[in-house]
């Protein structure tokens, strides 16, 4: 057989197992062999080559002197016959291993398909973005005569637009929402379950796009003037003392804890460097360093911008922020280099915990905490929140308990919104006492 016949022979093979790996090659297998042979019936040294290796000598040989068949005949088509049978074992022997296969394809098939599905069905895509917007500013350092800074001098960080949320499938969330945060001015998001508490500070983090509206973030420069006035820097806005517009590079500033924290895989020193600093040096138990353990890490927005990070933490600060929400103990099992599967490892409330920890080495301008002491008690709840309060961090949290008043100054309360009356707002803004807004319809 000549290479090119058993080349296109090959390629034939191959096509149909790729083709066949798209949808369920093994639950077609009898097809595939079928097609293969067929593929194969046409070739006639394969034939004869199955001939020659199945026919005895004694019936080859008298072919051979007869002259109806040549001697280099005999030999291509006897390989051409082993390398076939090669071929096909492969696909016995290596059945385990092309299954696994055949599976992640399939399933990977599946879901390209669900994508373009949503692409070109999504009634989102008929809905305008949510905008956000960031902007730099230096705070203000004139104090009152007793040392104190007057509230009116509290620099904003946060400002709603008319922010109306929909769900992808264009059903409205929250309408028209306006509001403005400003240094420790502390927002508890409150409403009924499924009402948008979640989606609107996803929105905040820039995780929820579908509806319509600006956001509009003041980032914190003062610190860092010289470093802020880089390429992250577009150019100043106006004339408004202080301000300019920034690109969301400059923006960790901004922290977002969801319910359930994200383990990284490694050790705990990791754990507790995520998100800010995942592109460090990570020490092997060897004592030797190995750069990017976390590969997928560093691709990360911000993983490569050093603007806006705080120093990095030594371990003793690693530790005493531990100890700081009520994790010290860990440290009597674990080392802060030891690499365990730390989301089975630890429990929810540990996990949240961590993930204070976090935020506390962060030192973020604005926390966003999506439910993030839910599986806390009381106390160690009250614990946080003082902490958090006292490093100075301004926070927008999403609870239920009504404990959480007393580390708020304000509340938005959100009712379900009704399809039915649609120039009712679904939101309130008020104090803290538990009656204010009370009045809202819906509630
Ligand atoms: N990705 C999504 N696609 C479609 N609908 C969604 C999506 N995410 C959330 N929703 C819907 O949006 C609504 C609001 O959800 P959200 O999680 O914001 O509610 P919530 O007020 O935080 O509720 P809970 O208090 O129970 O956590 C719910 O009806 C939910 O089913």
């Amino acid at each position: 057989m000549d290479s090119y016949v058993y080349g296109k022979m090959l390629n034939q093979l191959l096509s149909i197992m790729v083709k066949k790996a798209k949808c369920n090659f093994f639950c077609s297998a009898y097809e595939n062999l079928t097609q293969l042979l067929m593929a194969s019936r046409n070739l006639e040294f394969f034939t004869s080559g199955y001939i020659i290796q199945v026919l005895p000598a004694a019936v080859v040989a008298p072919m051979y002197f007869s002259g109806k068949i040549g001697f280099g005949v005999i030999n291509q088509s006897r390989s051409a016959f082993n390398h076939i049978l090669a071929d096909f074992s492969l696909v016995v022997y290596q059945f385990q291993s092309i299954s696994a296969f055949s599976a992640v394809i399939n399933r990977l098939g599946e879901f390209d398909d669900v994508l373009d599905r949503s692409i070109s069905n999504s009634p989102s895509d008929t809905l305008e973005d949510i905008q956000i917007i960031y902007k730099y500013f230096r705070s203000s350092s004139a104090l009152e005569s007793n040392g104190s800074t007057p509230l009116e001098k509290y620099a904003t960080l946060l400002e709603i637009e008319d922010l109306t949320l929909k769900t992808p499938s264009a059903s409205t969330l929250v309408r028209d929402l306006s509001l403005m945060i400003k240094e420790k001015d502390n927002l508890l998001v409150i409403g009924p379950s499924g009402s948008g508490k979640t989606s609107l500070l996803r929105a905040l983090a820039g995780l929820w796009k579908t509806g319509t509206g600006k956001i509009t973030y003041y980032v914190k420069g003062g610190e860092y003037p010289e470093q802020f006035i880089c390429s992250d820097v577009n150019a100043p806005v106006n004339n408004a003392p202080d301000t300019y517009e920034a690109d969301g590079k400059s923006v960790s500033r901004i922290f977002f804890l969801p319910q359930r924290p994200y383990m990284v895989l490694g050790t705990l020193r990791q754990q507790l460097l995520y998100p800010t600093w995942t592109d460090d040096v990570v020490p092997m138990s060897d004592g030797t360093k190995e750069t990017n353990e976390l590969p997928f890490l560093t691709n990360l927005p911000n993983s490569d911008n050093t603007i806006d990070k705080p120093m990095k933490p030594t371990t003793d600060e690693l530790i005493k922020v531990l100890e700081d929400v009520r994790l010290g103990y860990l440290l009597a099992r674990f080392s802060l280099d030891s690499t365990l599967e730390w989301s089975s490892v630890l429990s929810l409330g540990e996990q949240q915990r961590l993930a204070f920890a976090r935020l506390l080495l962060s030192k973020p301008q604005l926390a966003l905490l999506d439910e993030a002491t839910s599986a806390l008690d009381e106390a160690n709840e009250v614990h946080l929140y003082q902490k958090i309060a006292a490093a100075n961090m301004t926070y927008v949290s999403v609870g239920h308990r009504s404990s959480l008043y007393d580390y708020h100054n304000r509340i938005l309360r959100i009712s379900t919104y009704d399809d039915s009356n649609i120039e009712q707002l679904n939101w309130c803004i008020g104090d803290t006492r538990p009656d204010s807004c009370l009045k809202f319809t819906n509630l």
